[in-house]
């Protein structure tokens, strides 16, 4: 019988790409929470003590940036230097203009044009498909690490462990058997977890931890045997995170966000952008 490894990675909400990915999105709602037709394309990128919001915008609503920025820093735990941001005190900066008018008079004819009639101004590739692996349709290998990385981020914040800083990532291997086409995950092979912590704990301490509060809720022990791989914080030291850590952007976790690595991939993401734009990321 035919078997195979895969692999899919996620990140948690202190991960700088998904940092981004979280400003652009709250500064969407905020457009269209008070104008429904607001023309939002909004990136966004972080380096140590900065945020920048900048892209194209035309809204009739009144939006305060800086506001959307520093609260989304926030909520996520980026409260001080030492964490990886200072949500109150980084730089901010806001670089959004309007819309080009030659995009908008090709999208929606500057607001003209009928619902059926708008297009996406320019071309574009959406892929998808659903898989009966788990109830969610997606690949396995993706729901799980994606429930590892949301788990890290509850168990962060409701103080269970409370030495970990909220940048982290997580992989899950599956060995799949191929039954006639049908992907059947066999077991859990590696497992890899990759948090920020604090100073206080060691790296014993971070492996048991994230055995039995992480792993041990999310993995169903059917999946796991005495064979089962893990690789918990492996590069020994993870103090430094978020944007202190590594520069962040927009739409840089695409696959994450979708299906985990099983499929094609447009150059598109609908982070932070109104339906019509979502294949113009290439371009702005
Ligand atoms: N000391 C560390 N040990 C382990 N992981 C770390 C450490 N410091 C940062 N990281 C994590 O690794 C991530 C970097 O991996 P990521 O794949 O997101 O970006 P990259 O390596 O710049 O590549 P790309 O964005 O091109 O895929 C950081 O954002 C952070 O989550
Ligand atoms: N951008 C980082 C560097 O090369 C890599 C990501 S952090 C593990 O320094």
């Amino acid at each position: 019988m035919e078997t195979f490894l895969f692999t899919s990675e996620s990140v948690n909400e202190g991960h700088p790409d998904k940092l981004c990915d979280q400003i652009s999105d709250a500064v969407l709602d905020a457009c269209l929470t008070q104008d429904p037709d607001s023309k939002v394309a909004c990136e966004t990128c972080t380096k140590t003590n900065m945020v920048m919001v900048f892209g194209e915008i035309t809204t009739k609503a009144n939006v305060d940036y800086e506001q959307i920025v520093r609260k989304t820093c926030r909520e996520i735990g980026f409260i001080s230097d030492d964490v990886g941001l200072d949500a109150d005190h980084c730089k901010v900066l806001v670089n959004i203009e309007q819309q080009s008018p030659d995009i908008a008079q090709g999208v929606h004819g500057n607001f003209t044009k009928r619902p059926e009639e708008i297009g996406a101004g320019d071309q574009g590739h959406m892929f998808g498909y659903a898989t009966d692996e788990t109830p969610e349709l997606m690949p396995l290998t993706h729901v799980l690490a994606t429930k590892l990385g949301a788990k890290l981020t509850e168990v962060r914040k409701n103080g269970t462990c409370s030495w970990l800083r909220p940048d982290g990532k997580t992989q899950v291997t599956i060995e799949y058997r191929n039954d006639g086409g049908a992907m059947v995950p066999q077991r859990v092979h590696t497992v890899l977890i990759s948090t920020q912590h604090d100073e206080t704990v060691t790296n014993d301490q971070i492996a048991a931890d994230l055995k039995q509060h992480v792993i041990k809720p999310v993995i169903p022990e059917k999946f796991l045997d005495e064979n089962t791989i893990f690789h918990l914080n492996p590069s020994g030291r993870f103090v430094i995170g978020g944007p202190h850590g590594d520069a962040g952007l927009t739409g840089r976790k695409i696959i994450i966000d979708t299906y985990g690595g099983g499929e094609l991939m447009e150059e598109g993401h609908s982070l932070g952008r109104i339906p019509p734009r979502w294949t113009a990321v290439g371009h702005t």
